[in-house]
C-alpha cells in the first residue's frame, strides 16, 4: 500500500502572462486550478499511471475543500486530517519564453493536536508492505524534525519511505535513513552548501556519499538535464526526453510517484528508471500541475536512454 503525505497542499493557481512585468502591470492570458501540493500531486500520477495510494496530511477551509472534492471526483481514496485555517493557494506564473516564477504560501498553523492525530493515523498504517511518501514543506507549527521522526516510527513497523524535501526537512530526514529519496540538483546542492551552479561531477560525488552514509536509493533529477539514479549498484544517468514543454510544475512529483509506482510493482532497476524518466517528461507536456496519461508515458517509456555512470 502506498500512503502520501502531503502536510502543506495547496490550490496551484497556474497564470499565463508573455513576459512578466515585475513591479509593474501584468495582464493574465490565462489562469488554471489544480488540486496540489507534492504528496497529492504524487497520489494523482499514482492514480493516472493505474495504481492506487491514500492520500493523507492536513486540510483545512474552501481551498481544502476544493482539494477534498477534486480528489473524490477521481475516486481517489483519502484520509485527511481537517484544521482550521485555510489550505493555501500557490501561484505559478509561467512565462511565453518558458521561465516559471513560483510563489508558494506557508500554509495554515497546524496544531500539536493535529500533528498528533496525523502521526497516529501514519502509525496505524505502517505495515511491512506500506510505502509512505512524505513530501514537501510543511505548515507553520510543525518542527522540521517531523519526517525524521515519521521515518523512526515507521521503520520499527517494517514500513518503507520515500523522501521528497529540502533544506531543514530534507537533513534531518536523511540522518533517519529513508529507503529512497528524490532530491532535485537544489535541494542536493543545498544539503551540501553549495548553490545550483554545482557540476555534475560534484553532484555525483554528494550523491554517492549521501547513498554510503544512508544506503538508500537515490533518484536525483536536473530539470531539462535529465537524472541520475544510484539504486544499490546500478548507477546511471538518463537525458531528459525531447519533449514539448507546457509546465514543469510537477515534474519531480510525477517521478517521485514512478518510484513509488515501481516499488509496488516490484520493478526491477531498469524498469524503475524508465517509468521515472517517462512519468516526468509526460508531466512536463501538460498544463498546470495536471498528471501525464497513461498512454503518453507508455509511448514514452521506448524513447528513454540510459547511460552507465
Ligand atoms: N524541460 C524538460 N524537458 C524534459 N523533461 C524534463 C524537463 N524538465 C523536467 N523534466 C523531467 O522531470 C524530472 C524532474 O524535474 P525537476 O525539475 O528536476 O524536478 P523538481 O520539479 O522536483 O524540481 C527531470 O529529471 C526530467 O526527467
Ligand atoms: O511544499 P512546497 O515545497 O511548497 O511545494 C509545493 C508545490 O510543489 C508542487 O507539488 C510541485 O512540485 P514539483 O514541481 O517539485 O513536482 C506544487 O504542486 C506545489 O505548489
Amino acid at each position: 500500500m502506498i500512503i502520501t503525505v502531503t502536510m502543506n497542499p495547496a490550490v496551484d493557481k497556474t497564470v499565463s502572462v508573455g513576459t512578466l512585468a515585475r513591479g509593474g502591470l501584468n495582464r493574465v492570458r490565462h489562469v488554471e486550478y489544480d488540486a496540489g501540493g507534492k504528496g497529492i500531486n504524487v497520489s494523482r500520477t499514482i492514480r493516472e499511471l493505474g495504481s492506487s495510494s491514500i492520500a493523507t496530511g492536513f486540510l483545512g477551509g474552501n481551498n481544502g475543500r476544493a482539494i477534498a472534492a477534486a480528489l473524490l471526483e477521481k475516486e481517489m481514496e483519502t484520509d485527511f486530517v481537517w484544521v482550521d485555517g485555510e489550505t493555501r493557494t500557490n501561484t505559478k506564473i509561467c512565462e511565453e519564453n518558458g521561465a516559471l516564477t513560483e510563489l508558494n504560501e506557508p500554509g495554515p498553523f497546524v496544531s500539536g493536536e493535529k500533528q498528533r492525530e496525523l502521526l497516529q493515523k501514519l502509525e496505524r498504517y505502517a505495515k511491512e508492505d506500506t510505502l509512505f511518501v512524505l513530501s514537501g514543506s510543511v505548515p507553520a507549527g510543525v518542527k522540521p524534525d517531523i519526517y525524521g521522526n515519521i521515518i523512526r516510527m515507521v521503520h520499527q513497523k517494517g514500513a518503507s519511505v520515500l523522501l521528497d524535501a529540502d533544506g531543514e526537512l530534507f537533513k534531518n530526514a536523511l540522518a533517519a535513513g529513508p529507503d529512497m529519496m528524490k532530491p532535485n540538483r537544489m535541494e542536493l546542492a543545498q544539503y551540501a552548501g553549495r548553490d545550483d551552479r554545482i557540476s555534475d561531477e560534484e553532484l555525483l560525488k554528494i550523491a554517492g556519499a549521501v547513498q554510503k552514509q544512508n544506503a538508500g536509493k537515490i533518484a536525483l533529477s536536473m530539470g531539462a538535464d535529465g537524472a541520475m539514479f544510484f539504486l544499490g549498484d546500478y548507477r546511471v544517468k538518463c537525458p531528459a526526453l525531447p519533449v514539448k514543454v507546457q509546465s514543469t510544475v510537477g515534474a519531480g512529483d510525477a517521478m517521485a510517484a514512478a518510484l513509488a509506482c515501481a516499488w509496488s510493482a516490484k520493478c526491477d532497476v531498469e524498469e524503475t528508471v524508465r517509468l521515472c524518466m517517462a512519468a516526468s517528461a509526460g508531466a512536463v507536456t501538460t498544463t498546470g500541475t495536471k498528471p501525464p496519461s497513461r498512454e503518453l508515458v507508455e509511448n514514452l517509456l521506448k524513447q528513454v536512454v540510459i547511460e552507465k555512470l
